[in-house]
């Protein structure tokens, strides 16, 4: 941290994270390319607008009241073009399904969330890996590297950052496209559902040359707001409190998220809460818990309670995916079913043990019949998995499994509202 930091003279601007430590960046081999991918991306339209991110506020901040609840799926690394743009419909349209049945069940409004227009970059466990006996620099989304397994495609182009702010801007245009047809009107609560007309969206705030070049003035506050999604998150490899992604989020008017794994320090915790909500402002931190089936009975109440006496009002958000993943004998990643729902079930019974609203769901999902995570009548066992496993990095939930773990999760005792 430099002294200019720690004085209060300091003040946020789009490029302060620049004086931190940052990690989960690419190695730009061309720095000219880079320059000309932060220069285009700042010359072009912003995705969202301050009043829908305003808008996404105040829906969190009624799942932060326990009024409401959050629906956020996607794919873990989302692909370019049509591939996108199909992708994004076909999640929208299975959100929707496990949107109503949740508000019916809950009597509820539910807000659904996508991972998608600009889930395109990931952070990795390790740098390189061997294919074929050549070694090669890890996929690390689609606006880093190539996922083929050639070594000259695996160098990060800083090309693709564009690339990815056009095939996000394809997504937006046809979800805006979307409400236009739909009648039901924005954030409607009518009947029993509240869904935004073709979703909102959000990503991982990781690659911070592409969301810094996004970050635009919103003219009625004057204040900033990153346009390149309603709802950005920090991953759990990313989440110093001291570090450049949580600088780069503590001055944005957006919602933001931050996921928290079974290695949080509770310190940790409460110091990236200070600085990501230093207002207590309900509706600006979500925190989306992936501790793993095992331990999230035991890591979960002390975290709730230490985020509750600083004063914090999130919204705590279960992603059941991350602490479950395994690979098989043969080296296939996936997800066991019983732990995605062990998972989901142990957190919303262990914050309703604490007086506190479980405020939402965080899936991995494709919106099609993949085989990518073991159970439900699909993916019975591992031999099933390569028959339809697409994803490009992690596995995701076919629209069955999807079910069984919102049905898991509303047998589970969830609480009705009050
Ligand atoms: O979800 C995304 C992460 O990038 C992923 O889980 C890390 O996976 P890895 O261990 O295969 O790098
Ligand atoms: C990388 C991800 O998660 P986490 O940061 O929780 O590991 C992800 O959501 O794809
Ligand atoms: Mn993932």
């Amino acid at each position: 941290m430099t002294a200019a930091r720690s004085s209060a003279a300091w003040e946020w601007n789009p490029s302060t994270w620049r004086d931190l430590v940052v990690t989960h960046q690419p190695d730009w081999p061309d720095s000219c390319e880079l320059t000309r991918a932060r220069l285009r991306l700042a010359s072009e339209p912003p995705l969202t607008s301050p009043e829908d991110v305003r808008e996404v506020r105040q829906a969190l901040a009624e799942a932060a009241a326990g009024r409401a609840y959050v629906l956020q799926g996607g794919d873990c690394a989302e692909p370019f073009g049509v591939a996108a743009r199909r992708g994004a419909l076909a999640k929208d349209k299975i959100l929707g399904v496990l949107a109503e049945r949740i508000s019916h069940a809950m009597d509820v409004p539910v807000l659904t969330i996508g991972r998608l227009a600009g889930q395109f970059a990931k952070p990795r466990s390790e740098p390189t890996e061997v294919i074929d006996g050549e070694v090669m620099p890890t996929f690390r989304g689609l606006a880093v590297n190539s996922p083929l397994p050639v070594a000259s495609q695996r160098v990060p182009d800083a090309r693709r950052m564009v690339t990815a702010y056009h095939s996000a801007r394809a997504v937006m245009d046809d979800l805006a496209r979307r409400r236009t047809g739909d009648h039901h009107g924005r954030t409607s609560r009518d009947g029993l559902s509240w869904r935004h007309n073709g979703m909102w969206v959000s990503h991982e705030a990781l690659l911070l040359d592409y969301e810094e070049a996004l970050v635009r003035v919103d003219p009625n506050t004057g204040g900033w707001y990153l346009a390149s999604t309603h709802f950005p998150w920090i991953g759990e490899r990313t989440r110093a409190a001291d570090g450049a992604h949580v600088e780069f989020l503590s001055g944005i008017a957006n919602p933001v998220g931050c996921k928290i794994g079974p290695d949080a320090v509770l310190d940790e915790v409460v110091a990236l809460c200070a600085k990501l909500d230093p207002e207590r402002r309900p509706g600006r931190l979500t925190l989306i818990c992936r501790l793993g089936a095992h331990r999230v009975r035991t890591l979960l109440p002390p975290l709730v309670r230490a985020v509750r006496d600083a004063g914090h009002p999130v919204v705590w958000m279960c992603d059941p995916m991350h602490g479950n993943t395994r690979t098989t004998g043969t080296g296939v990643k996936t997800r066991h079913l019983d732990d995605i729902t062990g998972e989901a079930e142990a957190f919303h019974e262990t914050l309703h043990e604490l007086g506190e609203w479980p405020g939402g769901l965080h899936l991995e999902l494709a919106g099609e019949d993949v085989t990518e995570c073991l159970g439900g009548s699909g993916v019975p066992d591992e031999t099933v998995l390569p028959r339809r496993y697409t994803s490009l990095c992690d596995p995701r939930l076919n629209n069955e499994q999807a079910l069984l773990t919102v049905e898991g999760v509303l047998r589970s005792g969830l609480p009705l509202r009050s």
